[in-house]
């Protein structure tokens, strides 16, 4: 793989072409494709002026990528955080396209952010930044060009103002614009929790290819967000000991297991994981190079990198936060043989319900949970044993197999529609 300064490495876009390069090559991939597919179709940059609850006005600046629309509409949250950059919002959109493809399900990649801190903001302020984001990208959105989602800072309530704004501008209600919404507006049962369903789903599967079962296995989760808290919730369900969580202000730690349904309730009332009393208080940085069989980064990305890759020790590294691991830190997993479940794979539960959720808006009839769930299951681990397969044809390891599985398909519909006419 291509050598990356340090600045590379932490550089999400850079990382994101890495494995594109190093995938296509082994794909012997049409140079004129290959040149296609590594760049998105569209940025769109904009800058929202927002009126603050105190009376100022203050200039916030959001990003919409448009990666690829071969398979179908560009699909992929929106996120706001204060460290969203052009950068980070192209390498999100593109694995959007990547993860889709994985699953088979059919839709482009997109992705949009907003530089902005939703934790100091009110929700009069929010919602104000979130109708004008929409309504300055009204024509670029809609469900048969690009349909928005919720990440990281974004949640049902932002998708809700999302979907009124746009159907505010085309005079009549239009929900099939966004999924993750309130399951009263057109939401799907399932969504909310669907991304940590779905990890809970490629945990299963990879123990029963490394011959080991949930009774016994010990997981440590970084991040207890939406994806971190499903997830940690669907595998203690399942058997699995959860002994730690790592968050921001502080970790926790349980050689017995963590009561993942009390600590939701601690952090529901107290606002923070910290101070829950079923668990000792831990450092968060030192928590993911404890010893464990499964470690599932769901925060955020390049939280393993060449500085601490080697201090791993896990078997399986669960990859719910897109981007967690840098293409350098995953030579170094690769010789220390552990076994990567890459989020373009791991997290794309989330997607595959929000295709779910659109199918159902756009016929207007909507099913049960456990339709919805027995579907994601089935894609879920069918797709995990596309790429195991894949990586065993071409020996390659399991993200390199996930990226050529995904770029031979977005190419081959590239190629077919003749995308460059
Ligand atoms: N929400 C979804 O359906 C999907 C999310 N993802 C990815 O999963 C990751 C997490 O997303 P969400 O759970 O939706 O976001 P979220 O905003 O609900 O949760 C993120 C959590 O991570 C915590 N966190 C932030 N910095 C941290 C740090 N340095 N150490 C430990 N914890 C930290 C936050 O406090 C928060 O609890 C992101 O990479 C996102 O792109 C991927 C697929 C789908
Ligand atoms: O549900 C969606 O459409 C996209 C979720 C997302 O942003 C992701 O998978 O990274």
């Amino acid at each position: 793989m291509q050598t990356l300064t340090l600045e590379q490495e932490t550089n999400p876009w850079e990382a994101q072409a890495a494995r594109f390069d190093f995938a296509a090559k082994k794909l012997n991939l049409d140079q004129g494709i290959w040149k296609v597919l590594r760049q998105p179709t569209r940025e769109i940059i904009i800058h929202i002026p927002v009126g603050m609850d105190d009376g100022s006005i203050e200039v916030f600046t959001g990003y919409r990528v448009q990666h690829s629309a071969a398979r179908g509409p560009g699909k992929g949250g929106i996120r706001y955080s204060p460290d969203v950059s052009l950068d980070e919002v192209r390498a999100l959109a593109s694995w959007m396209t990547w993860k889709c493809a994985v699953v088979n399900i059919p839709f482009g990649g997109a992705k949009g952010g907003v530089i902005c801190d939703p934790k100091k903001m009110s929700q009069g302020e929010l919602e104000r930044l979130t109708r004008r984001y929409t309504a300055e990208l009204i024509e670029f959105l809609g469900p048969e060009k690009d349909v928005p989602a919720p990440d990281m800072g974004t949640d049902e309530q932002t998708m809700a103002w999302i979907m009124d704004t746009y159907s505010m501008h085309m005079r009549q209600t239009v929900n099939a614009v966004v999924t993750g919404k309130p399951v009263n507006l057109g939401g799907s049962r399932g969504r909310k929790e669907a991304t940590g369903r779905g990890v809970s789903v490629v945990c299963d599967e990879a123990l029963k290819q490394l011959g080991m079962s949930p009774q016994g296995t010990k997981v440590i989760v970084q991040g207890f967000g939406n994806v971190g808290s499903n997830t940690a919730k669907h595998l203690a369900e399942k058997g699995y000991t959860i002994i730690g969580i790592a968050e921001y202000d502080g970790g926790l730690f349980n050689a017995k297991g963590i009561d993942i349904a009390a600590l939701t309730a601690h952090r529901k009332e107290a606002g923070t994981i910290t101070g829950f009393r079923g668990a000792e208080a831990a450092n968060s940085s030192e928590l993911i190079t404890q010893p464990c069989d499964i470690l599932i980064p769901a925060a955020m990305e390049n939280v393993i990198t060449s500085r601490n890759a080697d201090k791993l020790r896990c078997r399986i590294l669960c990859e719910g936060a897109n981007g967690p691991t840098t293409p350098i830190a995953d030579e170094i997993l690769g010789d220390k043989r552990v076994f990567i479940i890459p989020d373009i794979l791991a997290n794309a539960g989330g997607v595959t319900t929000s295709y779910f959720e659109w199918v159902q808006d756009r016929m207007g009839y909507f099913w049960t949970e456990p339709e919805v769930n027995q579907r994601l299951d089935h894609i879920m681990s069918t797709s995990f044993h596309d790429v195991i397969a894949y990586s065993k044809t071409h020996n390659v390891n399991n993200r390199i197999a996930a990226y050529m599985l995904a770029i031979d398909r977005v190419a081959y519909t590239t190629k077919q529609r003749g995308m460059y006419a």
